[in-house]
């Protein structure tokens, strides 16, 4: 079994987009400009949005932080939208998920423009990513992606099995991995929480894509021997053995699974680093395409 190392990738992808911000900078080219938008307090989106500003200053990104309490109306964060599409300086923005109840997802992400869309969840640049055509993927499949890729892993007429159908991960995975060239060429299933026979579907997997939110779903029993094994989940646990109160799990039973593998991201250190370099990568392509 070999541990894909998501968090010593990311490194490496990191200093390769620092050396392109320095040759942008002398070639006279403006630093490439990050801008997050953060509603309300959740401890897992204060933390995703503080590493993706850090990020930013690591590879030589500027970046701005625009923070609202939970009370911020949908007009407000709309309002705010517009401005950040018409700010030049901005080359592109995020606004973390989850978005408070009262606020549309749906409307806000279709406020963005889709030339700024570095989160890559517009229809317009999901339209563009099922046909093929150059658009901003979204970050957590482009990250995973970019690990089949560097670690070697064939998906050509390959199995991959996908569990979950969000628009953020589960659909746009299922599409990157059957579209033509490396890695995609693969024979795609999507599962999801209506599937009949999930266990048989899973044991016929080459590639299995855990992205549904479930700690420790998948277990050794759903695993071909040999599988590539690719857990999305990042959900915090009760736990009396850290500090803070919560661990971090992965929709994937590590323990049990992992000998049965050809490879296997762990969490953390697996997909979560690679979701942010990838979104540093898409405001790369932004500010270059300005
Ligand atoms: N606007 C967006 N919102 C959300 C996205 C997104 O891509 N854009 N994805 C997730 C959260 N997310 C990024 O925002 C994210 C999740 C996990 C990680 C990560 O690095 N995880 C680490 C562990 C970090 C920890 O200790 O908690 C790991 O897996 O090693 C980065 C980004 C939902 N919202």
């Amino acid at each position: 079994m070999q541990l894909i190392d998501g968090k010593k990738t990311s490194q490496a992808v990191k200093l390769e987009i620092a050396e392109e911000v320095k040759q942008m900078i002398s070639a006279g080219m403006k630093q490439p400009h990050l801008a997050a938008v953060l509603v309300g307090n959740d401890g897992g989106s204060e933390t995703y949005v503080a590493a993706k500003i850090k990020s930013c200053e690591e590879v030589g990104f500027a970046s701005s932080l625009i923070r609202f309490g939970n009370d911020v109306t949908e007009e407000e964060l709309l309002s705010a939208v517009k401005k950040l599409n018409e700010d030049a300086d901005v080359d592109g923005f995020i606004v973390q998920l989850p978005l408070p109840k009262h606020i549309s997802e749906e409307k806000v992400t279709e406020a963005i423009d889709p030339k700024k869309d570095v989160d890559g969840f517009h229809p317009q640049n999901l339209g563009r990513m099922i046909t093929g055509a150059d658009a901003f993927v979204s970050a957590t499949p482009q990250g995973i992606m970019e690990l089949l890729k560097r670690y070697n892993i064939e998906t050509k007429g390959k199995h991959a099995v996908i569990i979950g159908r969000s628009n953020i991960v589960g659909r746009p995975m299922s599409i990157l991995l059957s579209l033509k060239g490396h890695p995609g060429d693969a024979t795609v299933t999507v599962c999801h929480s209506r599937t009949a026979n999930l266990k048989e579907i899973c044991l016929q997997a080459d590639i299995l894509v855990a992205a549904l939110g479930i700690p420790e779903f998948l277990k050794a029993d759903m695993v071909k021997e040999g599988a590539v094994v690719i857990d999305v989940g990042t959900t915090r646990v009760p736990s009396t053995e850290t500090k803070s109160g919560w661990r971090l799990k992965g929709d994937v039973d590590f323990l049990n699974v992992s000998p049965k593998c050809s490879f296997i991201t762990p969490v953390p250190g697996g997909v979560g680093p690679m979701t942010i370099v990838s979104l540093l990568l898409n405001t790369l392509k932004a500010a270059r395409q300005k």
